[in-house]
């Protein structure tokens, strides 16, 4: 089975409004295929406008983070209806950055995977180990442990549609990007916990993302792996470069 690719850019905390737009503009017309699925992941106050500036092509929106709540008291967060609202189509959840400053933990990242599955938004499920945990060898028990935890209760038809990002946290922002052959190591030991979890036909549709460090010189090797369907990509994604990662195939 071929599962499309899908190449995200997380922009974390980066650009103001204008500045989102005029990034958009200028990788618009570079990145704007239906040969891979194009998401761009701005701050929350970008969503607006960066939905605007994409209308009319196949690049789709998704935002870093949600609450898992409808609504309420939760000073400084945002409902998954408000970014339905907007047209927001992914939510990155579970980012290490999340996991390591915001104290979210695999319970919480549950709590808010199976609150977007219910408003219709397509988690991107950030996993992934520390230097420390690849040392200790226990990075495949990790993150099927934090696969099995991020999954729990999902129906397997929607689990079809999720994707989920392995992102080494060493590889993050350190210019060290994990062989081809450790980040399909770990991305087939995730589809094969997801195939136990559910069956084969759930952990073929299921897209596992790698992150950490990708980039124009390195997607190509990665994303030709076996189980590796595109990238999460962060710091590369903020330049017109992104392009050729989104092209990697040409
Ligand atoms: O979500 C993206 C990742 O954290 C990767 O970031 P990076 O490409 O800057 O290493």
């Amino acid at each position: 089975m071929m599962r499309k690719k899908i190449i995200a850019g997380n922009w974390k905390m980066n650009k103001t409004p204008s500045e989102a737009v005029k990034l958009v503009e200028e990788l618009k017309p570079l990145v704007n295929t239906t040969d891979v699925d194009v998401v761009f992941c701005p701050p929350f106050v970008c969503l607006p406008a960066v939905l605007d500036a994409v209308k009319g092509t196949n690049i789709a929106v998704g935002a870093q983070n949600m609450h898992y709540e409808e609504s309420g008291a939760y000073t400084g967060e945002v409902a998954p209806n408000m970014l339905v609202e907007l047209g927001v189509k992914y939510v990155i959840i579970g980012h290490s950055e999340r996991r390591a400053y915001f104290a979210e933990t695999d319970e919480i990242v549950n709590k808010k995977v199976l609150k977007a599955i219910e408003h219709n938004l397509i988690p991107i499920i950030c996993v992934g180990e520390t230097l420390e945990q690849r040392e200790q060898g226990i990075t495949v028990d990790l993150v099927r442990l934090q696969t099995k935890i991020a999954l729990k209760d999902v129906p397997a038809e929607k689990a079809k549609d999720v994707v989920i990002a392995y992102e080494p946290i060493w590889a993050i922002g350190t210019g060290k990007t994990a062989t081809s052959e450790q980040a399909e190591e770990v991305c087939a030991a995730i589809r094969q916990v997801v195939a136990e979890i559910y069956d084969a036909s759930v952990a073929e549709s299921l897209r596992i993302q790698y992150g950490g460090s990708v980039n124009a010189e390195n997607a190509k090797e990665l994303f030709e792996m076996a189980n590796i369907d595109g990238g999460l990509v962060g710091g590369a994604s903020l330049k017109v470069d992104f392009s050729k990662i989104v092209n990697y195939n040409n």
